[in-house]
């Protein structure tokens, strides 16, 4: 009899396990279940009919690394190679990155020989601290925050301003409460194994790679090219939309929209009984590719110990405010600044989307489009419950930020204010633990559940997509 295998959450995350499960001819049969009517989740596009285009969710992709070269192989296969639009490392955009310190937009380094110098807002050089990183003695704790671990190994300085930044930008978090063994794993893992992350980085050990992804043409051509990001023409959500297209065109896979998942069971015979409003399905296997906390409020009351280890795993919420100025308006040329907390805690960094991607710029006379992002680990302090959160105040705040931070006097001639609740997890200390608990306890119970998405294992959609593959294979006994 053929098998059933349910995927709740048609984000990119459930999207990518339902093609690599419908990749394998024998596989079962695959239907994927999604609360609200567009798939793709947080990965959303506006798209304006004169041809501007404004992300919400993710604006790039890195296509370096294993799970980077992964997504290329994906995109080519989906037949996007044209689609893409690439920043080389020559790119201003790919070079210039800029913290927002003691009122003045400072830019990073971008060379290592640049790094050789102290620049401010730093008062040593990076080199230097780099270099003194080898001799610190080795911690010993399983984990720590980023923040312990960064102060400890490179200094106050750079873990107050850089790393503080880095956190906001790239989880929405705080990196005194964020996990260094989670958030950035194979610098941890160099550390207690070598004893130095500079050292650990040079002597450590490269994930293993299938040579048809080595092979691909696509990830040859971004080597060759030295891209150090990516997009697409009509912006991130036509990947969600190519993947959508794949799976309506293979047999054996179902996809229902606006079909929210209200509760999980175990039935007599092993099998689960997946209940949405008005109707259930079975499935012998179920794949959440919702989030932790999501999945925690559909099990029933017999999985308790695995509803509350999932309880812990809690988002932060994101407002996102688009902005288009008429004209060139930006006194500097990059990806965008960054803004550590100690500098202001609710806006936590603006990206230059215009100079990134002019591409997705209106057809007509120019343009500047800024994203501001704001909330984060501080959204409730700053602005309130992300459900109240009033609109207003949070385009005044953006555009206040864009004045102050960037000299731009004129108002914006177009805006989108849009509050994403709970959409970033934080892999607070000891996420580890709470995910050995969670496999434990999946494991003990011999489950029939595999568990992908942003809540375990890394939030980009690069981690995303392979996370998706590894269960897919796992599933299908490779
Ligand atoms: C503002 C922002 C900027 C980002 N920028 C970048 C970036 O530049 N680069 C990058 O690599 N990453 C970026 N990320 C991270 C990345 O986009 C996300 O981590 C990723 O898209 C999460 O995908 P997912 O499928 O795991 O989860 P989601 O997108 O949350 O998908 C989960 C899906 O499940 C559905 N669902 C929820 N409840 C139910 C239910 N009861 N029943 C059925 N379905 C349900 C939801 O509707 C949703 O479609 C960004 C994220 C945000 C929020
Ligand atoms: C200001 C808030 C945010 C900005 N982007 C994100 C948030 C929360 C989310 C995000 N950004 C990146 C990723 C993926 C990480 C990965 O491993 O691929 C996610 C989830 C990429 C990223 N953006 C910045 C950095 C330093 C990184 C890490 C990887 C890389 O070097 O590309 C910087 C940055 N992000 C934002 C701004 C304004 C900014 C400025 C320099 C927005």
């Amino acid at each position: 009899m053929q098998k059933t295998v349910v995927v709740i959450g048609g984000g990119i995350s459930g999207l990518s396990t339902c093609y690599y499960l419908s990749k394998n001819s024998q596989s079962s049969k695959i239907i994927l279940l999604e609360a609200n009517k567009r798939l793709g989740g947080w990965m959303h596009t506006i798209r304006r009919e004169d041809g501007a285009v404004f992300e919400q969710g993710p604006r790039a992709i890195r296509p370096a690394g294993v799970i980077g070269r992964n997504t290329l192989k994906m995109v080519s296969e989906l037949g996007l190679e044209n689609e893409i639009l690439p920043v080389t490392a020559e790119n201003p955009a790919s070079r210039n990155r800029f913290l927002f310190v003691n009122g003045k937009l400072q830019k990073l380094p971008s060379s290592p020989v640049a790094a050789l110098k102290a620049t401010p807002p730093f008062s040593k050089s990076i080199f230097h601290s780099i270099l003194e990183e080898i001799f610190v003695k080795r911690g010993t704790l399983d984990d720590e925050s980023v923040h312990g671990f960064v102060e400890r190994r490179l200094g106050k300085e750079l873990a107050d301003i850089a790393i503080d930044s880095l956190c906001r930008g790239v989880f929405a978090g705080d990196c005194r409460k964020l996990s260094m063994r989670s958030c950035f794993p194979p610098l941890f893992h160099a550390e207690r194994k070598h004893g130095s992350i500079t050292l650990g980085m040079v002597l450590g050990a490269r994930m293993k790679e299938e040579s048809d992804v080595k092979q691909n043409r696509l990830v040859q051509q971004s080597r060759k090219e030295h891209w150090s990001q990516w997009s697409l023409k009509q912006g991130l959500q036509t990947l969600a939309e190519s993947l959508e297209d794949h799976l309506r065109n293979t047999d054996r896979v179902e996809i229902h929209q606006e079909a929210a998942v209200q509760q999980i069971q175990m039935g007599r015979e092993g099998a689960w009984e997946v209940h949405v409003e008005g109707g259930r399905f079975k499935a012998d296997y179920i794949v959440s590719a919702v989030q932790a906390k999501v999945l925690s409020s559909m099990l029933p009351p017999a999985a308790q110990p695995l509803a509350e280890e999932l309880q812990k795993i809690s988002p932060a919420s994101v407002a996102v405010v688009n902005l288009e100025y008429d004209g060139l308006v930006l006194p500097v040329t990059g990806f965008g600044h960054l803004i550590p907390s100690t500098e202001n805690r609710a806006v936590l960094g603006i990206v230059y989307d215009s100079d990134a991607f002019p591409e997705h710029n209106r057809k007509g006379p120019p343009s500047t489009r800024l994203t501001v992002m704001m909330g984060g680990a501080w959204f409730t302090e700053e602005f309130g419950s992300p459900e109240e959160a009033d609109r207003t105040r949070l385009l005044h705040v953006a555009v206040q930020a864009v004045k102050s931070h960037l000299n731009v006097k004129e108002m914006p001639s177009w805006s989108n204010v849009n509050v994403h609740k709970d959409c970033i997890p934080q892999y607070l200390v000891g996420h580890w633990k709470c995910l050995d608990n969670i496999w434990s306890l999946i494991e003990q119970h011999r489950l029939p559940l595999s568990l992908v998405g942003a809540s375990y294992e890394g939030v980009s959609v690069n981690d995303c997509i392979f996370g998706g593959k590894r269960a897919a294979e796992r599933l299908l006994g490779n």
